[in-house]
């Protein structure tokens, strides 16, 4: 298997570069944040427990998240690698990811790490605010969920650094000249 962890701050175009990439590489997307969206619309048990948390801008628990993620993967078991986008998150959920796809033979190719500095992550994501009316795209929120990313998330570029599997992207620009970038860089594997 093929696996890829697309990572960066909210709003910084992984949904979009996924969708693109999965069609290129015909790779299985797993979006938590689409999970957890989907849990919340069809008010599962799981969508119940977290729909607070995820329309205040915290992160999930790790134990939660990443049972959520492993069943996921599990019901593609055909699949020609993965897309991980918006997981993991924190450094325990990297690990469980490492631990998880070694008991199947697999592991993480590499990690693309989108890069926008946030004066355009703000523009971007009040812009989807008023397309989508994401709750969790209201000023406030969106301050605690960058908060979480420079308080938890970010912790786990250093943690792929040392496994020699990080590689950094120009998220700003036109999104075709974005895609060719992170193509060139998944072409590599
Ligand atoms: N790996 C994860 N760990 C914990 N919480 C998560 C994770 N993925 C998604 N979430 C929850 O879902 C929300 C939305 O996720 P996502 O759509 O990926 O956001 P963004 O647009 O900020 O990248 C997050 O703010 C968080 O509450």
């Amino acid at each position: 298997m093929l696996n890829f962890v697309l990572f960066g701050p909210p709003g910084a175009g992984k949904g979009t570069q996924s969708q693109k990439l999965i069609d290129q590489y015909q790779l299985i997307h797993i979006s938590t944040g689409d999970l957890f969206r989907a849990h919340i619309k069809n008010q599962s048990p799981l969508g119940q427990r977290v729909s607070e948390l995820i329309a205040d801008g915290q992160l999930v628990p790790d134990e939660i998240t990443i049972a959520m993620l492993e069943e996921e993967v599990d019901k593609n078991p055909g699949a020609k690698g993965f897309i991980f986008d918006g997981f993991p998150r924190t450094v325990p959920q990297a690990a469980a990811l490492d631990e998880f796809l070694e008991s199947k033979g697999s592991s993480i190719a590499g990690v693309i790490a989108l890069d926008v500095d946030q004066e355009e992550l703000t523009k971007r994501i009040a812009q989807r605010q008023l397309e989508t009316g994401r709750v969790d795209d209201q000023a406030d929120k969106l301050q605690k969920r960058i908060d979480e990313y420079f308080s938890k998330t970010i912790h786990v570029l250093p943690y792929y650094e040392a496994q020699n599997k990080l590689s950094k992207v120009n998220g700003i620009g036109k999104i075709d000249d974005i895609f060719a970038e992170l193509c060139a860089v998944v072409d590599k594997y």
